[in-house]
């Protein structure tokens, strides 16, 4: 065995699974057991110890976030030694990077687009016009479903059986088509098309096995099967890979993450290395047993032990509320109270909610009591419109045939096509089987419009041409700004909306411009670069990617996978909530319970847990009841306040809430 990388304190399967080099090794364990630590202590041990090119080398992380976290600890491990050409990214990513440079075999020009679920839907509703929102959400979904199944429009229209598999299987063939014709993808093809890539073209796959040397995946138990399947591709025979996850981790089964992937890995690898690991260096043992009891009612995949020694720790606390505003308020003020008694940071906070929706309550009153917060998981900064507007042009910019976003800038602001036109467009261009953009060119459709109704479309084309010409080589920044100055889009926020709402808006626009300039400038990206970049950001981490400072982190559960905080604040531990009414009703509810066990894992030092008796949604208020995760928490939960202390709730099952019950007896009200 070489000596240790110069590395903090590591135990020894912790170093067993970093030396180990013999062939494939999955490290199975428990939250906060340092598997990330391990993957990047790994790839610091292959430079700097093995002499491994860093080019050779591949993370793969579930977030961008991740992956720039772990980029900088990487760094700091090598001490200023070169990570030139290392690989850390998302799986995403990585399909972006290989789609981009082996476009042609496929197909697709380098500059493809990347549709988000937004604009894929809008396909969805073209190609299906009679049918209602809902059932067109349901075909996209089920198509999304095939592809991460990798079953092609032909198996899966074999397969159909219902009725709505049937109209989602022949939406699937156009849809591909469409996105094909727009040299676009969306984000399954990021996965499937370079999968479908190397199972096609040996000499690629070669290659790309030979570049990428070594693998290492971080949350490996929720990759779903196409993942796995291009792991496998580009891995290869020598199987040269280190895979870390958490069977009580996966929470993204809904959207095909299959957690048989980890089973499948020893059938697949038969000289499979398995490691476990069980201390865990991050929580208190109180917050860890709690963890440990919720996820206890889970039928086990693997038998895994898990202990902390970092001490007791403070009691875990919980606070029954009125309601969403009491919740909200109450929240924010203890949060207040104990950063002044402690002298702690804002970001040494986290608040983590189920859903989306719940998050605005918080944002309110964190807001009205100037706390700095930063959101993520939530509704993108970069799906607001006038977001996407902007991103329309670079789009445009980048890939000329991308149709949606042709129709977006050229009626955005408008500059003198009208309806007619680009109906007229639309129809030449279909019967050419070319782009819009291209088919404006075309003498064909010079005769069918008049004079009047080409100049202005013509002039839109040359302008993005010359934009075009510019952003490959001047800075992304003032290319930018001198485009949106062209177009004349502040004056036109202002003629079609409120002068807040514009005022908004346009802060909006110029807060994305400066952080596209800085970008471009510290990466040395042009803003054709940069436009695959910001498609991608907008997956998981949605939020502004610079928001490193001093702030509270607002977090769905699923976007906090992976991180930890001093002090966390989990909220709305309701039925219904968590878990989420779906889940109940579809029987998969020990998918939330893995999400609960991520919720609680997540703080180091200090939990605490709120529910309300009532909700307020829409206009009506709803009794609540609390989620049946506290119960199996465990008695050492010091409840406070509500009603519910005194006279639990009559409709409560008494079994499931015998324990919460004790607990509340003993507590402070
Ligand atoms: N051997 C060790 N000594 C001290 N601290 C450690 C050790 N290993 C990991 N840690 C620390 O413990 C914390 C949890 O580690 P890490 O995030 O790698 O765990 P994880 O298993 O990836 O957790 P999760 O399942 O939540 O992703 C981190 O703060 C990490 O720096
Ligand atoms: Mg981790």
């Amino acid at each position: 065995m070489s000596s240790p990388v110069p590395l903090h304190s590591l135990n020894p399967p912790q170093r067993e699974a970093i030396y180990y080099l013999d062939g494939p090794l999955l490290v199975l364990a428990g939250a906060g057991s340092g598997k990330t630590r391990v993957i990047t202590q790994k790839i610091a041990y292959l430079i700097q110890e093995c002499g491994m090119n860093p080019a050779n080398i591949a993370a793969i992380t579930f977030t961008n976030k991740a992956a720039r976290e772990m980029q900088e600890r990487v760094g700091q491990l090598l001490q200023g030694g070169s990570t030139a050409g290392l690989t850390i990214c998302t799986f995403h990513s990585l399909g972006v990077r290989i789609l981009r440079e082996e476009a042609k075999a496929l197909g697709y020009k380098p500059k493809f687009s990347i549709f988000d679920s937004t604009d894929c839907y809008s396909i969805f509703a073209d190609l299906s016009a009679s049918v209602d929102k809902a059932t067109i959400r349901s075909i996209q979904w089920l198509v999304s479903g095939w592809k991460n199944a990798m079953k092609s429009p032909d198996q899966a229209a074999a397969e159909a059986k219902s009725e709505i598999e049937v109209l989602a299987a022949k939406a699937y063939r156009d849809y591909a088509a469409t996105l094909k014709a727009y040299q676009a993808v969306d984000f399954d093809d990021l996965i499937l098309l370079p999968m479908q890539l190397f199972q096609e073209h040996p000499k690629i796959r070669d290659k790309w096995q030979n570049r990428l040397r070594y693998l290492l995946v971080d949350e490996y138990q929720d990759t779903n099967a196409c993942q796995y399947q291009l792991l496998k591709l580009l891995t290869g025979p020598r199987a040269m890979f280190t895979a870390v996850g958490d069977d009580d981790q996966a929470i993204y089964g809904w959207r095909g993450a299959d957690v048989e992937n980890l089973r499948g890995l020893p059938r697949d690898y038969p000289n499979l290395k398995l490691i476990m690991l069980e201390q865990n260096y991050r929580s208190t043992a109180r917050i860890l047993q709690a963890a440990n009891n919720v996820i206890g009612n889970n039928e086990k995949l693997f038998e895994k032990k898990l202990w902390s020694d970092l001490g007791h720790g403070e009691a875990i606390r919980g606070t029954v509320c009125r309601d969403n505003e009491h919740e909200a308020e109450s929240v924010v003020m203890k949060l207040l109270a104990d950063k002044f008694e402690k002298r702690s940071k804002f970001s040494d906070y986290a608040i983590l909610y189920r859903s989306n929706h719940q998050a605005r309550l918080f944002e309110t009153h964190l807001r009205n009591n100037r706390v700095p917060y930063v959101m993520s998981g939530g509704t993108s900064f970069f799906e607001k419109s006038e977001i996407k507007d902007v991103i329309a042009y670079l789009r445009l910019l980048a890939n000329q045939d991308d149709d949606p976003a042709f129709i977006r800038a050229v009626t955005t602001p408008k500059r003198g096509v009208g309806g007619t036109t680009l109906e007229a467009l639309g129809t030449y261009a279909g019967e050419r089987h070319i782009s819009l953009f291209a088919a404006a060119f075309e003498e064909g459709f010079a005769q069918r419009v008049s004079h009047r109704q080409l100049e202005p479309l013509l002039q839109f084309c040359e302008f993005i041409n010359r934009v075009e010409q510019r952003a490959l080589r001047e800075p992304a920044g003032e290319v930018l700004n001198d485009m949106l100055t062209a177009i004349g889009y502040e004056a036109w926020l202002y003629d079609h909306e409120e002068t807040r709402a514009a005022d908004s808006k346009w802060g909006n626009v110029r807060e994305f411009s400066q952080w596209l300039a800085g970008k471009g400038e510290k990466d040395e990206k042009t803003l054709i670069d940069l436009t695959q970049t910001i498609a991608l950001i907008n997956m998981l981490d949605k939020q502004n990617e610079d928001s490193e400072f001093d702030a509270v982190q607002l977090s769905t559960l699923h976007a906090a996978k992976g991180l930890e905080y001093k002090n966390v604040f989990l909220v709305g531990v309701e039925e219904g909530i968590l878990p989420h009414s779906s889940s109940v009703e579809s029987g998969t509810v020990e998918e939330e319970r893995r999400l609960m066990y991520v919720g609680i894992t997540r703080a180091r030092q200090h939990l605490h847990l709120s529910w309300c008796e009532k909700r307020k949604q829409g206009k009506e208020m709803y009794p609540c009841e609390p989620s049946r995760f506290i119960a199996e928490m465990g008695n050492d939960l010091r409840i406070s306040g509500g009603k519910a202390a005194a006279e639990p709730d009559k409709a409560t099952s008494k079994a499931r809430f015998a324990n919460l019950r004790n607990m509340l007896g003993s507590g402070e009200s």
